[in-house]
């Protein structure tokens, strides 16, 4: 693998390029496609994805790492746009973490963010999480640098403490990852602006800001977090939760109404959909290597 080539070392020259670099979610491998024609940099594979779009489960820590990496895989296959993928807790002790690691980076992944809840975690814009305490969680980011097997991949320390333990036990927290060898730092549910500028201040790399909907944080603009410092801004959802939406509307128009006329204009086209995939690339490629079989 091509140290200057590899999908970590792209990441981080995309956080470098875009302050803050907007990172979207992709629940899939054609929804990667779309990011990537609307300008995206880079993608994201949530967790809460995964179990709820894949398994049709709530996102509290009961998909494995092979559930994930399935995931990811298929989205690093179609776009060349590195990926941060949110691998929870990382699924186990320090050997499970390593090889939680190396099978990301094997399949093409950028950059993983791992938490410091418990292994029953929860949602972290819900109540009552549970932390490890800081040591563990130090491990945890020890186990996971020691299992590099390419120097740029980016291993990012998310931590969940301000709800629990508030703001300044959070970038304490935020420090001692650090400190163990963390290349960046997801601030979990803050509230504020200002939480997010002490952050910032304390914690010298660059610092991730969730703006998932009808959460904890208020839905800030790019403008207002560059103004506080914050490196890299996280969509995780919002493309799944409208096309959920989009889904209820046009299930029940077809259920009720018998046809889905009411509904076709919000619908992607077939020609839309070919020229996103190249379809006719594909077909005149088949066209030829028949012709050429056949002569
Ligand atoms: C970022 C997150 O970890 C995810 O899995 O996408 C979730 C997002 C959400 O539930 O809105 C989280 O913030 O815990
Ligand atoms: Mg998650």
């Amino acid at each position: 693998m091509s140290q200057i080539h590899s999908a970590g070392a792209r990441f981080r020259q995309a956080v470098a390029a875009e302050q803050p670099l907007q990172v979207v979610g992709t629940i899939n491998a054609y929804t990667a496609l779309l990011a990537q024609r609307s300008g995206f940099k880079a993608l994201y594979l949530s967790g809460a994805g995964v179990a709820n779009a894949s398994f049709g489960l709530p996102d509290l820590g009961i998909t494995t790492l092979n559930d994930v990496l399935t995931d990811a895989s298929r989205i690093t296959a179609s776009t060349d746009l590195p990926l941060l993928v949110d691998i929870d807790t990382g699924w186990g002790s320090a050997f499970s973490i390593a090889r939680t690691i190396k099978e990301m980076t094997r399949a093409g992944v950028a950059a993983v963010h791992i938490e410091d809840q418990v292994q029953a975690k929860r949602c972290g814009h819900r109540p009552n999480k549970a932390l490890v305490s800081t040591d563990e969680m130090v491990d945890r980011v020890k186990a996971a640098v020691d299992a590099k097997i390419d120097s740029e991949f980016v291993l990012m320390a998310r931590t969940d403490a301000h709800a629990s333990e508030g703001q300044q036990a959070a970038i304490d927290r935020a420090c001692a990852y650090v400190e163990a060898g963390a290349d960046m730092i997801f601030a979990e549910a803050l509230h504020t602006l200002e939480d997010y500028q002490a952050f910032t201040r304390a914690v010298h790399v660059p610092v991730l800001a969730n703006i998932t909907e009808f959460g904890k944080t208020p839905l800030f603009t790019v403008e207002q977090l560059r103004a506080v410092g914050v490196g890299l801004v996280l969509y995780p959802l919002s493309a799944y939760r409208a096309m959920s939406a989009a889904a209820i509307e046009v299930y029940d128009t077809i259920r009720q109404q018998g046809t889905q006329q009411a509904v076709i204009d919000k619908m992607q086209t077939r020609a839309e959909l070919y020229e996103v995939l190249g379809y006719h690339t594909y077909e005149q490629k088949l066209d030829a290597l028949f012709r050429k079989e056949s002569n």
